[in-house]
């Protein structure tokens, strides 16, 4: 096995670069030629270098080919105040052009988008304008418009819009159409479909548009002004080479290449200047580490394996599921209101069997989330089970590291690995999950000298939890007219295809922690994977927020505080579907403490009943497609975790 912390710890600070397979440093000087720009600039001096000998050896007459050192001498001839006059000239044209087109074509395209008769009539136009060489009509612009910055301005706009307007159309136009059709049932606004799904898929889209553009912008600028100017790089070329002054015309191609394009596209070298566009573009769009982005024009992802992407603080994901998709669209804070969540009594359950059913039923239909009381656990195997849980974390990394996550598998221990679609950012938690047969199969359990009597003790819970999990599953079968034990025989303890997972869940302390800290989640917003899930939590240690569906539009969370001999439970997305969508799986996250509430570290035990991998899921009324619910989890585990 590879060293288990760096399998374990997906941010690890050590990269691949800095270690080859024998674990030995790599060599110095391999390492310096791998960095960014360095073979650049040789290759450049080693090309300036070879033209100055040519033009000495050979004597190139200056007129045909100043040497670079007769340039440079140009350079410092002309004065700095000159040069700035004219790159300041240049630049504000490219910028106001730029910033006008950028202004008309993304509005524009939008417009196209919704309708087709716009589109329709205006992108032959467009394509008209654009196959017209700006050098043409650069002259006549500048008859009908006059003197003065404006000709040139429309110049350095015109050249701009096209590549803006259609990469925004595309970026627009290419939204998965599950995520615009969820947003309708959810009954999104119009303005809110185009700014919170539509626009933000765009972005990569638009982004690839402004680059190309801010170029396009300078070139429309010099050559406006070869046409008619009194400032500029490109008055001042134009000036030069008429006084055969050609040191001094290169000086000014050098001068724009130099600091025209990297001033208006914010780069210089590798080095990112502050308002740079690629940084504008990884504030909207941050890249990832387990996201894979199609580039504009490629549909990356193939059905059982999911690609990621997050837009604007909202995932976009192109796995066919839609879960994924409910979960993509409800990254943001929202707003609290209450709400009742419904509580039942468990006691005497064989013979209050069917009213039980009865409020089960209703709560999930209603709410999916649900609480329960006289369930039969003991609070005395609750509290061990959490002290035992505390027992695993209080180990030192390196011995939980023992037995990490491995990919695609719901069992293990991970370390702020979980990255959930909602958020793109990794839930402030460690866990250790427990699913049996994988426990035994892939060697996962603590050993009993690191953790005595850990496995038996956590056995013995998971236990517990599956039989009340298996007691309620039995009221949703009654109900839809399944055997009892239908779900009991599809979670069968007793088979290696068994996929229940007890989950040990620590969310880190906040106190001390500074303000940014708290804008992250503890659990980000998701639904769960599973059947039904069984919550334990501990009084005092709240956070748990809950969406309903029908009000998942209005982004409105509601507070789910624990209490001591209540067990909270709520559907899960296999039973959503086992269901034809009867029984909602809602949304729900972890918030951070607010100010006035306890801020140490929280503990949590989920019992997830999850079919068991060959169980065959499909509703009554054939709602979805079948899919075994080993394949159904892999996909979520997939879309949840980074890839190693
Ligand atoms: O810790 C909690 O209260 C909720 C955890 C949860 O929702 C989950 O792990 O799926
Ligand atoms: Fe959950």
């Amino acid at each position: 096995m590879t060293s288990p912390i760096t399998s374990a710890i997906s941010s690890s600070t050590v990269t691949r670069h800095d270690v080859v397979q024998s674990g030995k440093p790599v060599a110095p000087l391999k390492h310096v030629l791998t960095l960014p720009g360095i073979t650049t600039v040789a290759a450049l001096v080693g090309a300036v270098l070879l033209w100055e000998g040519a033009a000495w050896l050979l004597s190139i007459p200056t007129y045909l080919l100043p040497a670079p050192s007769a340039i440079l001498g140009s350079f410092s001839s002309i004065g700095f105040e000159r040069w700035a006059g004219h790159i300041a000239a240049t630049l504000r044209v490219a910028l106001i052009g730029y910033a006008m087109s950028i202004a008309i074509a993304i509005p524009l395209a939008v417009f196209m988008m919704r309708s087709p008769f716009l589109s329709r009539t205006l992108y032959p136009l467009l394509v008209v304008v654009q196959s017209t060489p700006v050098v043409a009509i650069a002259p006549i612009i500048i008859v009908v418009l006059g003197a003065g910055d404006a000709p040139r301005i429309v110049i350095a706009s015109l050249i701009t819009f096209f590549p803006i307007v259609v990469s925004t159309a595309t970026g627009l136009a290419a939204t998965p159409p599950e995520l615009i059709e969820l947003s309708r049932s959810l009954r999104a606004t119009g303005l809110r479909e185009i700014t919170q799904i539509r626009l933000p898929f765009a972005v990569p889209y638009i982004f690839s548009a402004l680059k190309i553009s801010i170029t396009l912008a300078v070139i429309g600028a010099v050559v406006a002004e070869f046409c008619a100017s009194e400032a500029g790089v490109g008055y001042f070329i134009q000036l030069s080479t008429s006084l055969f002054k050609l040191p001094q015309a290169w000086a000014g191609l050098l001068g724009a290449r130099r600091n025209v394009a990297p001033a208006v596209s914010g780069r210089r070298f590798d080095t990112e200047a502050p308002l740079s566009l690629e940084r504008a573009e990884k504030r909207l769009n941050p890249p990832r580490s387990r996201s894979s982005r199609a580039p504009p024009g490629h549909c990356s992802s193939t059905a059982g394996s999911p690609a990621l992407t997050q837009e604007n603080g909202m995932n976009i994901q192109t796995d066919t599921l839609a879960e994924l998709a409910k979960e993509a669209i409800i990254g943001g804070v929202g707003t609290t209101v209450d709400r009742e969540i419904p509580v039942i009594d468990l006691a005497d359950f064989d013979n209050r069997k069917h009213e039980i059913a009865d409020a089960l039923w209703q709560a999930s239909v209603e709410i999916g989330f649900f609480q329960v009381y006289n369930h039969g656990i003991d609070q005395d195997d609750i509290d061990a089970a959490f002290d035992t849980a505390w027992t695993f974390f209080e180990l030192p990394t390196e011995v939980k590291a023992k037995t990490p996550m491995p990919k695609g598998i719901n069992a293990g221990w991970e370390f702020k690995a979980q990255v959930r679609p909602s958020t793109g950012t990794p839930d402030n938690k460690e866990s250790f999950q427990i699913t049996r047969p994988d426990m035994i199969r892939l060697n996962l359990w603590p050993s009993e000298d690191d953790l005595p009597t850990f496995r038996d003790k956590m056995l013995r819970f998971e236990r517990q939890n599956w039989e009340l999990g298996m007691r309620i599953l039995s009221c949703f079968a009654l109900t839809m007219g399944f055997t009892e034990d239908f779900f009991t025989k599809a979670h069968d303890p007793s088979s290696d295809q068994y996929q229940s997972t007890l989950r040990l869940i620590h969310y880190m302390s906040m106190e001390g922690a500074k303000p940014e800290d708290f804008t992250s989640w503890r659990a980000g917003a998701h639904s769960d994977f599973d059947c039904l899930t069984i919550l334990h939590q501990k009084e005092g240690e709240g956070g748990l927020q809950v969406c309903p569906g029908k009000d998942a539009a209005l982004h409105e969370w509601t507070d789910v505080p624990p209490r001591k001999g209540y067990i909270t439970c709520n559907i899960g997305d296999m039973l959503m579907r086992w269901s034809d969508d009867q029984l909602q799986s809602t949304l729900h996250r972890v918030r951070m403490p607010r100010e006035d509430e306890y801020m140490g570290r929280r503990l949590s035990l989920p019992f997830f009943c999850q079919a068991n991998r060959d169980a065959i899921m499909q509703g009554p009324l054939g709602k979805y497609e079948a899919i075994t619910a080993g394949e159904y989890l892999t996909r979520r585990i997939n879309a949840n975790f980074a890839k190693k």
